[in-house]
């Protein structure tokens, strides 16, 4: 059984004013659309795609941040389908949250060790405080652990570097021990070296207590480097899921070729071609036939199952690359 396993995950949200729904206009937008990933303990599964497509979302999600419209979150068991489950606490206890942007997710008026140990604190609730002394002790082990001396505790955000900050929202995501940490963009501004330097900790961490990480990155010389499987969104859906090997070896969906076109190593990356549809006017059939060069008929009408191609490797596309004999069987059936 995989340590998080997500099925069918379904996230909207109210969209436009009361004004655009008298006159029609749909009063939510569907972000995430039927999302299924699952991840072992000790992995590293990459989440990438572009800007828009939904990580962040998933990961806010999975984390217990974002309202649940539809399926399911299973974490070691625990099965969530909404906020109202008892197993929905168990769920933000085990997830650590890394924010996309450190310095904007640190209150400016509070010192390191709280904001370290604010979950501990928000997770003991009102009626059974943590004592002062227990937070600033665990802040200190915490501050450790990523490699940071006990007097960054007293400090405040301004009052550290940006690598600095990185590791102190990776011992707030570690505060309680969890069994999977989100890292959202957590390279995203560093220079190389300090890049390095955290990537270092993270497999360090991982290593040490069998953390799973779901890594959620632009980056994909980033996500090559350090995961051991990648999922592709597209439009609020994993279009493709596969080893990282073979994903960045053998890409099998038209989205994913041209995402690791767009991003070749030695080159400054690009932009794909064509606009991403809005989340508001979904396409019909595959989300992806209005940029697709080999879209046909069926891409415009049917929307593609998700398949198996080899191990692990699972693809959302009526003609995936590489799997000719698979397209003359859609063919057949178009026919
Ligand atoms: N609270 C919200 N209310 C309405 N729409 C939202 C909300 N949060 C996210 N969205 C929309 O959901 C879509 C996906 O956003 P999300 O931040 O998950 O994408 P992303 O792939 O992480 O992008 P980025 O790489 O830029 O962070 C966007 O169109 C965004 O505007």
């Amino acid at each position: 059984m995989p340590l998080l396993e997500v099925k069918d995950l379904v996230v909207r949200y109210p969209s436009g004013t009361i004004f655009d729904r008298l006159k029609g206009a749909p009063g939510e937008v569907t972000v995430l659309d039927g999302v299924s990933i699952a991840v072992e303990a000790g992995e590293t599964l990459g989440l990438v795609g572009e800007s828009g497509s939904g990580k962040t979302t998933l990961g806010r999600a999975i984390a217990g941040l974002a309202p649940l419209s539809g399926g399911k979150i299973a974490l070691a068991g625990d099965t969530v389908t909404s906020r109202r489950d008892r197993a929905w606490k168990t769920l933000r206890r085990n997830v650590g949250f890394m924010f996309q942007d450190p310095v904007a997710a640190l209150d400016p008026r509070m010192r390191l060790s709280s904001a370290i140990t604010e979950p501990l604190a928000v997770d003991a609730g009102l009626l059974h405080p943590i004592s002062g002394r227990k937070r600033r002790r665990r802040a200190r082990e915490l501050l450790a652990e990523v490699g940071l001396t006990s007097d960054f505790a007293d400090r405040f955000p301004h009052q550290v570097s940006g690598g600095q900050a990185r590791r102190v929202t990776v011992a707030r995501a570690l505060a309680m021990r969890p069994k999977l940490v989100i890292a959202d963009e957590p390279t995203a501004g560093l220079d190389l070296s300090v890049q390095g330097e955290l990537l270092n900790l993270l497999n360090a961490i991982q290593a040490a207590d069998d953390i799973s990480f779901l890594f959620i990155t632009h980056n994909l010389a980033v996500a090559r480097h350090v995961t051991h499987r990648v999922a592709v969104m597209y439009l609020g859906r994993i279009v493709e899921t596969a080893p990282t090997k073979t994903l960045f070896s053998d890409p099998a969906h038209p989205y994913t070729h041209a995402l690791l076109n767009a991003h070749s190593p030695g080159k400054p990356a690009t932009r794909l071609k064509g606009e991403a549809p809005s989340l508001k006017i979904r396409p019909t059939g595959c989300e992806f036939h209005t940029r697709c060069p080999i879209a046909r008929d069926i891409c415009r009408r049917e929307a593609p199952p998700a398949r198996e191609l080899g191990a692990s490797h699972t693809v959302r596309c009526h003609f995936p690359r590489g799997h000719e004999d698979l397209h003359v069987e859609r063919e057949a059936k178009a026919a």
